[in-house]
């Protein structure tokens, strides 16, 4: 009597929750105004929040509240009073307050990037070498970096006559668009974003909308100051609210 075959047990893969890459936990940070009797302006009261891979959060809430504030506690701009920020750095986690300067520097160059809303510009440096920099500091062949930096451009629809000038003369949209491509370059896993489509055109909005979309598809965790709702409303996946205390 031939038994039968039983079934071969079908094996799902367990459900892995995407990659957590930064854990802000309970920051305080407060301006005393020196200038100004010493007066003490209490601005992030226990702020916490968590972003994995794939995320993009908005900061939102009125202005003043401290959204900006927030972001450069982030990037270490800011120097908080108390709590921690936890960075997914090189496979292993880095509290960025406590760093030394010269890990601080290497968590900017490979980990952490940093689109401000104005784009440092230096006389005489071509905007080709001022969004190349980056990949340049990474050690990348300077062909290879400039390609690159070219590909963004042409994406962004800076025009080519512009490429080998100085951008201290450009407009406010041709600097974005220059600090988009310095940004863009380089394979952050964590890119903050401080409202990077504030000087933007309906068509090259459309480009960096699709930047980051791609980015978070490639797993980056983002976070992002978006005035823009309609921005906004297209590439985040949930909002931290100033006034509330987590988002976890
Ligand atoms: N360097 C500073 N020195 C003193 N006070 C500051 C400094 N930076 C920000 N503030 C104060 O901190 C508070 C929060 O400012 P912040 O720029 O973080 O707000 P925001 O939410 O980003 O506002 P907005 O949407 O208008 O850009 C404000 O009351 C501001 O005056």
């Amino acid at each position: 009597m031939s038994h039968p075959t039983p079934a071969p047990e079908v094996l799902t893969p367990p459900a892995t929750a995407p990659e957590v890459l930064l854990k802000a936990e309970n920051l305080y940070k407060s301006f005393v105004l020196h200038a100004q009797g010493g007066v003490q302006l209490p601005v992030l009261a226990g702020v916490s929040l968590t972003v994995a891979a794939g995320d993009c959060v908005a900061l939102q809430g009125p202005s003043g509240s401290g959204k900006s504030t927030f972001m450069r506690s982030l990037y270490a701009n800011y120097r908080i009073d108390s709590g921690a920020i936890w960075v997914r750095h090189q496979r292993q986690w880095v509290n960025l307050p406590q760093l030394p300067p010269h890990q601080l520097i290497a968590v900017r160059q490979q980990t952490l990037g940093y689109v401000s809303q104005f784009l440092r510009v230096i006389p005489r440096v071509a905007a080709l070498e001022v969004a190349a920099e980056p990949l340049m500091d990474l050690g990348i062949d300077a062909d290879i970096a400039y390609d690159t930096i070219r590909q963004l451009f042409t994406q962004l629809n800076l025009p080519e006559r512009l490429w080998h000038l100085s951008p201290t003369t450009f407009s406010g949209g041709e600097k974005q668009r220059v600090n988009i491509a310095r940004a863009f370059a380089v394979n952050y896993p964590i890119l903050l974003l401080d409202e990077p489509t504030s000087a933007l055109d309906a068509a090259n909005r459309e480009v960096v909308i699709q930047l980051i979309e791609a980015r978070k598809a490639q797993g980056c965790a983002l976070i992002g100051i978006f005035h823009d709702e309609a921005v906004r409303q297209r590439v985040c996946t949930r909002q931290l609210n100033f006034g509330e205390l987590s988002a976890d």
